[in-house]
């Protein structure tokens, strides 16, 4: 949907703004550390519902949804166009809220939490990657990503070292000096994975990642979804039309019409 697009653009730019304001954080500042109970699921959604005023009518998108994002897995979201997956996410990532229902990330209640405190979150500890790449065009791919550790305040002393890293771990540090544009669909969307996971989240968004992709670039994407879980302990939700790349997939949640159907796997 148009609009939903320049709701996520909006946030990609104002975040960007913020971060070419931000004050470097100076050296030795530590991320906020927390004790994590392994068994405890990442993300639990619980009767969400999410109606918009369309006119004078009340338009009901979704209908009570259920369902558990556990550490480390990769969950795909499939269905029609309209079907409401990316009003899910815009939920699970803190950029909308539920008319009805409660969303607890890592056990707390972000259903309840104002704007400021989602936004501290989202920064913090989930990742964003999009259908069309969403990478500044005129940095670099090693500026790409260290803007996202800007971004978080992660400590400046550790920027080389985490940048270089990420980038190993797509498989383009050689490729680090490239502007977006020098490369191709598939290395971008790889810069874009090195950027959303930068910041160490424990939580990737990714909205039809390889939808712009063909079939060979968007399997080595899978690939790299495949390998960061494990190296970098991420749980990755994704929605896709792509019915040859379910298989990969821990869990596939089937939405139809607002409420899921059948899960697989
Ligand atoms: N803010 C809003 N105001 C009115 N209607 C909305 C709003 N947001 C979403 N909708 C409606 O909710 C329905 C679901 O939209 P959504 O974008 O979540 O679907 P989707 O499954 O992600 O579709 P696609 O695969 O095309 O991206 C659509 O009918 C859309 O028009």
């Amino acid at each position: 949907m148009p609009w939903l697009l320049k709701k996520k653009e909006k946030v990609h730019n104002e975040e960007t703004a913020a971060a070419v304001k931000a004050v470097e954080v100076s050296n030795d500042q530590q991320p906020e550390q927390e004790t994590e109970n392994d068994q405890e699921p990442l993300l639990q959604v619980m009767n969400v519902k999410r109606a918009f005023q369309v006119g004078g009518n009340q338009l009901a998108v979704l209908k009570g949804i259920d369902m558990e994002l556990k550490k480390r897995q990769l969950v795909m979201l499939r269905g029609r166009s309209g079907s409401g997956k990316t009003t899910l996410m815009n939920i699970i990532g803190g950029l909308d809220l539920p008319t009805e229902g409660e969303v607890y990330f890592k056990g707390r209640p972000i259903h309840k939490w104002n704007d400021q405190m989602r936004t501290r979150i989202r920064r913090k500890e989930i990742g964003f990657i999009f259908q069309t790449f969403a990478l500044m065009p005129l940095l670099s791919a090693y500026e790409n990503v260290e803007l996202s550790l800007r971004m978080a305040g992660f400590p400046k002393s550790q920027w080389k070292q985490r940048v270089t890293h990420c980038l190993d771990l797509v498989g383009l540090v050689k490729r680090m000096h490239h502007r977006p544009y020098e490369m191709s669909g598939g290395e971008q969307q790889r810069v874009a994975i090195a950027k959303a996971i930068a910041h160490r989240p424990s939580l990737i968004l990714a909205d039809e990642p390889t939808a712009e992709l063909d079939s060979q670039m968007s399997a080595q994407v899978m690939a790299v979804f495949q390998d960061i879980i494990q190296t970098e302990n991420v749980t990755i939700c994704m929605t896709t039309h792509d019915p040859t790349i379910l298989e990969v997939a821990d869990h596939v949640y089937q939405m139809v019409d607002g409420k899921f159907i059948k899960q697989e796997n």
